[in-house]
């Protein structure tokens, strides 16, 4: 794990949004498409305003969520409706929307692995959808599990499809973008954790992870 401290969450959007355009050129310089996958929730936000803005061939790029929760797309939880409201326009409206099916997972197939994986993390340490004491998170960590399953979070929250732990682990560049005491408690806790109490742990090898306090 490489673990970036920044002084503040307003630097710490900028420069991650500056990395992940980067990474989207480079990958389209040697590949004809980028798969980005991106987390909804209530972090990563500034990154997708800034990125929508930024000039890259977003008609070779396909973007999708690490995890969805299962309400309707209009919904105000809707991780897809933030994408769309964030990071589907301006500049990147260009690029192509690629949903969760759990009912048709071989339909992500083409998109693996992903050239470019954000995620965020829950204080429990949960990323993506793989919710620790989740009844089906032994399922979605398995080594042949298909890339996107439903999953149900175990304190009473909707139920949720996210793309699972071979995904995961298999994308090309992975960062986590997390804010606050409690997080970076978490993550210093996940470090030496099974990722079936911590699920963040499924990637922290190879992960670039993005800190600021506030
Ligand atoms: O839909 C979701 O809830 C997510 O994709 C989830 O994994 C999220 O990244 C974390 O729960 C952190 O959420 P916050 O950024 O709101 O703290």
């Amino acid at each position: 794990m490489k673990l970036i401290e920044y002084p503040d969450a307003e630097m710490m959007m900028m420069r991650v949004a500056d990395i992940l355009a980067s990474e989207i050129s480079g990958t389209l310089a040697a590949h004809d498409r980028a798969t980005l996958a991106v987390p909804g929730g209530s972090t990563p936000g500034p990154v997708f305003d800034i990125l929508s803005g930024i000039r890259l061939p977003w008609d070779r790029v396909h973007v999708m969520l690490t995890d969805e929760r299962q309400v309707p797309a209009d919904h105000p939880r809707s991780n897809e409706r933030l994408l769309r409201e964030r990071l589907l326009r301006d500049r990147a409206a260009a690029a192509t929307f690629v949903p969760l099916d759990p009912a048709n997972p071989e339909a992500l197939a083409d998109e693996l692995p992903l050239s470019i994986l954000l995620l965020g993390m829950g204080a429990d340490s949960h990323t993506a959808s793989l919710f620790p004491r989740s009844p089906q998170l032994e399922a979605t960590l398995a080594d042949d599990a298909p890339p996107v399953m439903r999953i149900d979070p175990p304190e009473g929250l909707e139920g949720r499809v996210t793309l699972t732990g071979p995904v995961l682990r298999g994308a090309m560049r992975c960062h986590v973008l997390i804010t606050g005491d409690a997080k970076r408690a978490a993550l210093d806790t996940a470090l030496d954790a099974d990722p079936l109490d911590a699920p963040i742990a499924v990637v922290l090898d190879q992960a670039n992870v993005h800190w600021a306090r506030s």
